[in-house]
């Protein structure tokens, strides 16, 4: 099945965050990361699997309760859902990408590129890997790799000079095996939280 050509219902329920051609040259041989079977974003290597953008209809789709693997989402109506997709369109820089399981019309994986502008390294791009998750009933099958390659050319494909994320301890070999590093004297993160 791979990547789905670009369709509109007239509500724009299927209407893409971001073009879904920029997922179709991806070139998988430029990540480290070891695929057996070899699979990419064109071809997840079942024909009920799609990758692509996140589309509105995702709502429906079991993509916030994805997120609710990761961390807590609260209640989320539709109409703030659609808003914050508008925005995140309209300002750009926002890739979020997901994997469904077309045979049930879930999402099972997602994972989200932003990308910083700057004015340092020549008005360079920086990319962040953000809210990476596999459904938990579909883990151990690859998709976590697909999909954090899959955002992470397209970081190199947009231009980003370079690509950051935060992660806990216990996920750092995984992220190492796909090409991301601890630098010596440079890998802290801190936060400062506002309660809300
Ligand atoms: C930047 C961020 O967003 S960090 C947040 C990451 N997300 C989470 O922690 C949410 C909960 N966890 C998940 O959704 C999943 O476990 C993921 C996304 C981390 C991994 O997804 P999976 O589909 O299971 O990964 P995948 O099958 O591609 O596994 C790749 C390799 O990493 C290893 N791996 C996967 N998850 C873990 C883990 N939690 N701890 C240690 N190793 C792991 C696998 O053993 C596998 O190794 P192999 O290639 O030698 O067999």
């Amino acid at each position: 099945m791979g990547i789905e050509k670009i369709s509109d219902d007239g509500d724009g329920k299927l209407e893409y965050l971001y073009p879904p051609h920029l997922l179709q040259n991806l070139d998988f041989n430029k990540s480290p990361a070891i695929f057996k079977p070899k699979i990419s974003a064109v071809q997840p290597g079942e024909d009920w699997m799609v990758v692509r953008p996140l589309q509105k209809s995702d709502y429906d789709k079991g993509f916030l309760q994805l997120l609710g693997q990761l961390t807590n989402v609260g209640n989320v109506t539709r109409k703030q859902f659609d808003d914050r997709f508008n925005q995140m369109k309209q300002s750009g820089g926002y890739y979020v990408t997901v994997i469904e399981d077309k045979r049930i019309s879930k999402i099972i994986g997602a994972a989200t590129l932003t990308i910083e502008q700057k004015f340092i390294h020549n008005c360079s791009l920086r990319g962040r890997l953000e809210d990476v998750v596999v459904n938990d009933t579909y883990r151990g099958k690859q998709l976590g790799k697909l999909i954090v390659v899959t955002v992470s050319l397209l970081a190199q494909e947009l231009g980003c000079y370079k690509m950051s994320l935060d992660c806990k301890d216990k996920l750092i070999k995984f992220y190492e095996t796909l090409g991301y590093k601890l630098e010596a004297g440079n890998s802290n993160a801190m936060n400062m939280r506002t309660l809300l």
